[in-house]
């Protein structure tokens, strides 16, 4: 599979919209890699490649079934004879005291062996940066960023070291950034001083790229580690600095054009996305689903298939659940928060398979478990990495789909500029 037949790298992503944008990283930064979804089917032909990146929907499911999930794609991977594995979460944390970054972590942790597990979400591309352990997006910590209304995993702690405490069984240290800037040697010194107490796990800061270049290279010491698509950017540059991969440019293959009708779903309730939208409003048809209507199983599917059908021949359209926080609030307290979500994403679910019935194989979608149900139900096993429409969202191409060929951008509820959208189908002809 790979030039030496093994891979570099192998990843475990914790939902799809994540793994894309790890892929997009690793890709960028010169690693050849490809997009699976769920663990490969052994008859899945996938092209050579120094990464992998297997995509789970393991983020906010119960905690046991999360690791079990997380253990198979590391067989799989360790198989194809990765020496390192990343587990990659979301840059902004998202977890709760249940897990699962913490159970997940720990039962990796075991299998590799490894005595101390680095780990950081820092991805200062996208305004995520940690400092004395505290995760800021942007400009604010994580408790007064927008995730305090995440609708599935509220982030009221910004220190992460008391945040994964509290769900691994592990003590948890951390590396800080003076540490950091002393270089690859300070941190090899206080990783041994840690693990001389007892530590398993430590946060470690990182503000700039360079940082995680040095967590890199320390990172690919261990079996294991634990971040998101910085941590990523890190030990693909040490990888190919150390010539076990080879810089590669994506395929010629990747821009080929599809065409045909386009759609945009977005169930991500983040405000970039809610801003997103009021922007596409401006440029095409924007069709609001009732959430209340979707969850008592009423007929929102077929209506917004009806409607959309009669619009795909004139252009894009996007179909949206998305509310305000307090709409979302009012939601969940009368159907339950999970009840609630799952149903919604299962609606999406049904009308991304009624479009792509009715001829759209180029297909945009905002939301993390959003594009997990999507993607699922369209049976995609595995993409592609193409262009790059903003930080953290790439171009995907569906491999070894049997609907034919098929474009997608699966954004993360809080990546992307006002006008997301456009930007995106301009570069999915
Ligand atoms: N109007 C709504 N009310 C309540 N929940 C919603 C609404 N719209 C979407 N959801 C749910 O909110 C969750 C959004 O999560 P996700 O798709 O991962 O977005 P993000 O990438 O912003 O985290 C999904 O479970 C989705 O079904
Ligand atoms: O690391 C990130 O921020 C993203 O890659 C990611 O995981 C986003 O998750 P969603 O916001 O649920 O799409």
């Amino acid at each position: 599979m790979t030039r030496a037949g093994k891979l570099s790298l192998g990843c475990i992503a914790d939902d799809y919209t994540g793994a894309s944008d790890l892929a997009n990283t690793l890709t960028r930064a010169g690693l050849r890699t490809v997009q699976t979804i769920g663990v490969p089917a052994d008859d899945l032909a996938l092209p050579e490649v120094d990464a992998v990146v297997v995509s789970l929907k393991s983020r906010s499911i119960e905690a046991g079934l999360a690791v079990t999930r997380s253990r198979a794609a590391e067989a799989w991977l360790r198989g194809r004879g990765a020496k390192h594995i990343l587990f990659k979460i979301c840059s902004t944390f998202d977890s709760t005291d249940a897990g699962n970054i913490g159970p997940v972590m720990d039962a990796l942790r075991a299998d590799s062996r490894d005595a101390i597990v680095l780990v950081t979400p820092a991805f200062p591309e996208t305004g995520r940066t940690v400092y004395q352990g505290n995760l800021f997006v942007g400009s604010v910590p994580l408790n007064e960023s927008p995730l305090k209304d995440h609708p599935l995993n509220p982030m009221h702690d910004s220190n992460l070291v008391r945040v994964l405490a509290r769900q691994s069984t592990t003590k948890v240290g951390l590396v800080d950034l003076a540490t950091l800037s002393r270089g690859a040697d300070a941190v090899r010194a206080k990783l041994a001083e840690l693990t001389q107490s007892g530590i398993g796990a430590t946060i470690v800061d990182a503000v700039f790229d360079r940082d995680l270049e040095t967590i890199g290279q320390v990172a690919l010491d261990h079996r294991l580690s634990v971040g998101a698509s910085g941590i990523g950017l890190g030990l693909a540059r040490a990888l190919v600095a150390a010539s076990k991969a080879k810089p590669d440019s994506a395929d010629a293959m990747l821009a080929t054009p599809v065409g045909g009708p386009a759609a945009c779903l977005a169930g991500s309730c983040s405000q970039a996305t809610l801003r997103q939208i009021a922007n596409a409003e401006k440029v095409m048809p924007v069709l609001h689903l009732d959430p209340e209507q979707v969850v008592a199983g009423k007929d929102e599917t077929q209506r917004a298939l009806a409607w959309a059908r009669d619009r795909l021949g004139a252009g894009p359209i996007l179909i949206a659940s998305s509310s305000t926080p307090d709409q979302v609030a009012a939601v969940q307290s009368r159907h339950g928060r999970d009840a609630a979500g799952h149903a919604i994403e299962q609606a999406m679910a049904d009308i991304a398979d009624g479009l792509v019935q009715s001829g759209v194989h180029r297909l945009v979608v905002a939301g993390g478990e959003t594009s997990g149900a999507v993607v699922d139900r369209l049976r995609i096993p595995g993409f592609l990495v193409g262009a790059e429409i903003a930080a953290g969202v790439p171009v995907l191409r569906a491999v070894g789909a049997g609907r034919g060929e098929m474009v997608l951008a699966l954004k993360s509820g809080n990546f992307g500029g006002p006008e997301f959208f456009s930007d995106a189908l301009v570069l999915m002809p």
